[in-house]
């Protein structure tokens, strides 16, 4: 018999806008310990503890090894309560770089994190809009610090009841909408809504890491190409060279920049994006390592020139450290996501550029890949559609988003084949 559900002393302080809210709704799963979904089976939550946690994994994609973690997923866990406060920490020596004046987020010193482990906190406000909710909202037993593997430090705030604010767009926001009401929901963390907090806007979704236990994460972007098409065309009619991707790309090959680059001591975010690509896997394979916390704590995001199937082969085996179980999970589910993916309205109708999929596994053998970062995924005009494996020529749009998955199940099926 498991405790119950409710926690009430610990809920967060929510004004809704009137409407129907799922925000506030996922606020309450804590409470109710149920949650409804209109294209994955429903969580039915009883107090039979064991079974909760596993539909629940099932839905949300979760796969579990030979050693199940015991962890009630509905249970009284006396989880967070901790006052608001954000403490990014820098865990890595992993290459900085100053923010950039043509960056979105002004407040940030080091954009690029290496690895933050945030402090959970309670005081979240106005939630604005819908969104849906998501197995992956019931709280674990004990809090977990939320960990950032790479991407913009500063745009993320963790927060309890298993969710995680990142900072809001509204490109960004479309797509988990739309997203939630596409077969590829089990395969992207559950989109609450959005919710202010010191006057900036959040988008609000599941945080992936709550149901594991010291987790080994990592973060592969994917596709052949990680700036739209939108970008190049603008980079033509308006140039903004950017002093900071210089500095970024003579830190990494001093010979990089062409002379002219060189005078300007600045170089146009899409040719520094592709010299990226070309630098590491994302060309030749279709996806790159962007970085990666392994369950020991150390953290690597120097992967700028990780290209050949040989290295990448050596980075994902570091990872999940020779572990036949953690690769077949991972293999199971990516298999699923292309499956899913092949067939799913949403991702024949996007470009989808600069996502990942973020990769997490704990020593328990439980395993989870899922999509994340939908910021520069946008809606193609229609009727046009893509396959995600054509190569991409300027004008088709295409992303090699699946070309990439391609092959990173093939090579993880190589290295099943090695353990
Ligand atoms: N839903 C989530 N649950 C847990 N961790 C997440 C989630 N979303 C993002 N993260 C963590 O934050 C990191 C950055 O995420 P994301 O790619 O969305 O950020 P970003 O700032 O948009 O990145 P980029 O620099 O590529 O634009 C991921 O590598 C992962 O460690
Ligand atoms: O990994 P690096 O070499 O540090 O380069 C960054 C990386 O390509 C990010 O994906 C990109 O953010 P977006 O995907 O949001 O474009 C960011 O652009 P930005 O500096 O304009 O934020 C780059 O600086």
């Amino acid at each position: 018999m498991n405790h119950s559900c409710t926690n009430a002393s610990e809920e967060p302080v929510w004004s809704t806008n009137g409407k129907t809210d799922s925000a506030k709704h996922a606020a309450d799963f804590p409470s109710h310990c149920e949650t409804v979904h209109e294209n994955v089976p429903q969580l039915v939550v009883t107090c039979d503890s064991s079974r909760i946690e596993l539909e629940a994994m099932r839905i949300s994609g979760l796969s579990i090894g030979s050693h199940p973690d015991e962890e009630s997923i509905c249970s009284d866990s006396g989880f967070g309560g901790s006052p608001a406060s954000l403490l990014l920490r820098k865990l890595s020596n992993a290459s900085s770089s100053v923010l950039s004046p043509a960056s979105s987020f002004e407040e940030n010193e080091d954009d690029r994190s290496c690895l933050d482990e945030v402090p959970r906190s309670v005081t979240w406000k106005k939630p604005r809009s819908t969104g849906t909710s998501s197995p992956l909202s019931v709280p674990p037993k004990k809090p977990q610090p939320w960990v950032q593997v790479v991407g913009h430090a500063g745009s993320f705030h963790a927060g309890d009841y298993g969710m995680l604010l990142k900072r809001y767009t509204e490109g960004e926001q479309k797509c988990l909408q739309r997203l939630m009401e596409d077969s590829l929901r089990p395969f992207v963390p559950g989109y609450h809504g959005v919710v202010q907090r010191a006057e900036q806007d959040y988008n609000m979704m599941d945080d992936l890491l709550t149901h594991f236990n010291s987790p080994a994460i990592m973060d592969c972007k994917m596709g052949t190409r990680t700036y739209l098409e939108e970008e190049l065309v603008k980079a033509r009619e308006r140039p903004q060279p950017r002093q900071d991707m210089y500095e970024k790309m003579v830190d990494v090959d001093p010979e990089a920049p062409t002379a002219e680059e060189r005078a300007l001591q600045a170089v146009l975010k899409t040719r520094y994006m592709q010299w990226r690509e070309t630098l590491s896997s994302t060309t030749t394979l279709g996806f790159r390592i962007e970085g990666l916390k392994k369950a020991d704590g150390v953290c690597n995001t120097n992967f700028k020139r990780t290209k050949s199937r040989e290295e990448v082969m050596q980075a994902l085996q570091d990872f999940v450290g020779c572990s036949a179980l953690i690769l077949k999970g991972y293999l199971r589910r990516m298999k699923d996501l292309r499956l899913v993916l092949e067939t799913s309205i949403f991702f024949r109708t996007h470009e989808v550029v600069g996502s990942s999929l973020l990769f997490v596994h704990d020593s328990t053998g439980k395993t989870g890949v899922w999509m994340i970062d939908f910021g520069r995924t946008v809606p193609l005009p229609p009727p046009l559609t893509l396959d995600h494996r054509t190569p991409w020529i300027e004008g088709n749009r295409e992303d090699g988003y699946l070309w990439g998955l391609d092959n990173l199940i093939d090579i993880l099926t190589d290295m099943l084949h090695l353990t």
